[in-house]
């Protein structure tokens, strides 16, 4: 395959995953970008430049994670391997739960879909080797899509207790090799792999992400988690992320943020990972106790509030005399996003 274009350019919205209850499944995109710009070059270099976010800190080689991604995803698409010149201007908050790793492999992997000449077509190919690449789905799924997305990886073994099925021919179980095909008939299941569905946001639904002055790599975060947790600590999470999709819907009528409340609490990941980031869980315990919507965002140490209307000078001056006033804590109210990633051929 050639080139289709010399230049692409590809924006990528924040993302925050979690959002409580759902741990590696739900996300919703933020309007903070990345900004992209890919050139070809003749020789086989990699230039970088760098603007913003990660400017004193990000590698300018091949062990970019962008560059990591472009080259992974031209492979995939069957584009030669080239030099490239990446000019970057980044907004989103990196190591602070706010989905930078997940921008970053998405803004790789769409740029070789737009050298490849593809549009929109390309999006679920993106989706799925960007959440192969990091290794879960639920940050990389609103990058893509944008809007409010459940996740989850439908692994064919566990979705049918093999080993007890039945195995007359009648009955058209799955193999244990556990493959596509081997569902026999009508209805079929999905693929092996990751999927995701997109839920609509309310219009009145705002967030705020309130990001520290420090960070915490998500690898460190999720050393943390046990590997079991208790029956009733599932059956919580179980009860809550239900309700995410219908509260985040906000079209039913019901208190919106009460049920924002209830959805948004968590049992499974939070309080595991509280001695990392005593502050954050300082702030988003304060919040609740306060009768916000509050969360880790992602694997922290940003905190996340969700609230049915504009509730900003109430939360500044709720926060201001000992979180924000000390100057360790930015507050963003960034817009839902609701496109996801953009990737067009650019001048
Ligand atoms: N814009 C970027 N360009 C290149 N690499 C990036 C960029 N943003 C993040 N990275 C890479 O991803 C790492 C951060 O990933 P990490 O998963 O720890 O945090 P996060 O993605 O911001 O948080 P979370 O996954 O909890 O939302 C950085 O250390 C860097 O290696
Ligand atoms: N679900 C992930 C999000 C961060 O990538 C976690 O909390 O570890």
């Amino acid at each position: 395959m050639k080139f289709a274009t010399d230049v692409v350019k590809v924006s990528v919205p924040a993302t925050s995953a979690n959002l409580g209850s759902g741990f590696d499944t739900a996300g919703l995109a933020l309007d903070v970008r990345d900004e992209l710009r890919f050139e070809l070059l003749p020789s086989s270099d990699v230039e970088i430049e760098i603007h913003g976010e990660g400017e004193t800190t990000l590698p300018r080689d091949e062990r970019h994670l962008v560059i990591r991604s472009l080259r992974r995803a031209l492979d995939e698409f069957g584009l030669p391997q080239a030099g490239v010149k990446l000019t970057a201007f980044n907004r989103i908050p990196q190591e602070r739960g706010m989905g930078s790793s997940a921008e970053a492999i998405v803004a790789g992997v769409s740029a070789a879909a737009a050298f490849a000449g593809l549009g929109d077509e390309a999006r679920d190919f993106i989706f799925d080797l960007s959440a192969h690449i990091e290794g879960h789905p639920d940050n990389v799924a609103p990058a893509v899509y944008g809007g409010m997305t459940v996740s989850w990886d439908f692994e064919p073994n566990r979705e049918v207790p093999v080993s007890d099925a039945p195995t007359s021919k009648a009955s058209g179980v799955l193999s244990p090799k556990g493959d596509e095909a081997s569902f026999p008939g009508s209805p079929k299941p999905f693929k092996g792999g990751y999927h995701t569905v997109n839920y609509p946001v309310g219009e009145r639904i705002n967030a705020w992400v309130f990001v520290p002055d420090f960070k915490l790599s998500t690898e460190e975060a999720r050393h943390a988690l046990p590997t079991d947790v208790p029956r009733t600590d599932a059956i919580f999470n179980v009860s809550r992320v239900a309700l995410l999709p219908a509260a985040l819907g906000a079209s039913h009528g019901r208190d919106v943020n009460a049920m924002l409340f209830s959805a948004t609490a968590d049992t499974l990941h939070q309080r595991y990972r509280s001695s990392l980031m005593p502050q954050s869980w300082e702030l988003m315990t304060f919040l609740r106790a306060n009768g916000y919507a509050s969360a880790i965002s992602g694997a922290g140490p940003c905190v996340l509030v969700l609230h049915d209307g504009d509730d900003s000078a109430a939360l500044q001056n709720l926060l201001f005399e000992h979180w924000l006033s000390e100057g360790h804590w930015r507050m963003l109210h960034p817009a839902i996003d609701r496109q996801g990633v953009t990737y067009t051929a650019a001048e």
